[in-house]
């Protein structure tokens, strides 16, 4: 199977080289056309537009840091939409909000492609293993004609049926997801200034009902303030703002979620934006740090 691949982030480049690593043909195009070479020493060809790429692959995969990216591919000169026609398929893995996907979907089925979203949760080392959970929504058949490739990024797919689906699940998700590292970097917080170990507090929680993988993962780096990024502070700030346009438009009420975005909106604002998400901890510190310093 030949596949075409837009965006080599952290999450593309790692998706794409798991493709070439299990037999597929790839395709990559990526902004910074530099960062195509890495691709090509593992046997991937390059397109320098992604119209080129669409023209050259039946299948097309874009992995995009955010909806004015996505959308830029697809709309812009030299773009998806310039080439898009009858019998070649579309699939949007950034993540996105629903309107977002629902227009590029729209545009690619109005020349005759076929369009799938289909954001995934899993980070970079997921992605390098193939683990990823793929949160898929659009054209059935794509979907099911895309399998082959899902099975080899992905270790669950699911198909949640009309466009947008994909995008809001994905951002319910990321919500929580969001609102839990708060609390986690507030209860190391709260664990230090009361005189507690915070690695005590790390091996207590792994004990415990609230035990999951990312306080687990990201525990450990955090407490040695090191954050390499997997994913970008600025991309979960960027779905918690996304997730709550979706509370807004369903009236859903979401203070938690809220307070979580001020949070990753502080830390971009102390420039960690592009450091890993877990570096709201940092931000979280000053927050506390200045409590203390008016008391
Ligand atoms: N990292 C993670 O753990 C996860 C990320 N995601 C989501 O996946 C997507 C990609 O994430 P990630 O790989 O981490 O992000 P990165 O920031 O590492 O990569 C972003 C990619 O988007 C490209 N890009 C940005 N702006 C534009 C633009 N205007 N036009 C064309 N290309 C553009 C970048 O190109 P260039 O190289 O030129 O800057 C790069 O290829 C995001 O939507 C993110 O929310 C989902 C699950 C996990
Ligand atoms: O969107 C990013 C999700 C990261 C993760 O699921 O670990």
């Amino acid at each position: 199977m030949e596949i075409g691949f837009l965006g080599l982030g952290i999450m593309g480049k790692a998706m794409a080289v798991n493709l070439l690593r299990h037999g597929f043909k790839v395709t990559v195009w990526n902004r910074t056309l530099s960062k195509c070479e890495e691709l090509a020493a593992e046997g991937a060809s390059i397109e320098e537009t992604p119209a080129a790429v669409i023209k050259k692959c039946k299948y097309t995969i874009a992995m995009l840091s955010d909806p004015s990216a996505a959308l830029s591919v697809v709309f812009d000169k030299d773009g998806v939409l310039e080439v898009i026609c009858d019998g070649k398929g579309y699939i949007d893995m950034s993540t996105v909000d629903p309107d977002t996907s629902l227009k590029i979907s729209e545009a690619i089925e109005h020349k005759g492609g076929y369009f799938l979203e289909a954001p995934v949760s899993g980070s970079k080392k997921p992605a390098e293993d193939g683990q990823l959970v793929i949160l898929a929504a659009g054209k059935k058949e794509l979907y099911e004609e895309i399998i082959p490739a899902f099975d080899v990024l992905g270790k669950k797919s699911f198909y949640l049926g009309q466009v947008g689906n994909g995008a809001k699940m994905k951002l319910v998700v990321n919500m929580i997801m969001g609102s839990m590292m708060n609390a986690f970097s507030e209860g190391l917080c709260l664990a230090d200034r009361s005189g507690l170990s915070c690695q005590t507090l790390l091996d207590v929680l792994d004990l415990g009902g609230i035990a999951n993988p990312m306080f687990k993962m990201k525990g450990p780096t955090m407490l040695q303030s090191s954050y390499s990024p997997a994913f970008p502070l600025k991309h979960q700030q960027k779905d918690m703002r996304l997730a709550l346009a979706l509370g807004d438009e369903n009236a859903v009420s979401m203070p938690v979620a809220a307070a979580a975005n001020e949070a990753f909106k502080k830390a971009r604002s102390l420039g960690l934006g592009d450091l890993d998400f877990s570096a709201v901890y940092e931000a979280v510190k000053v927050a506390e740090g200045s409590a203390s310093a008016t008391k």
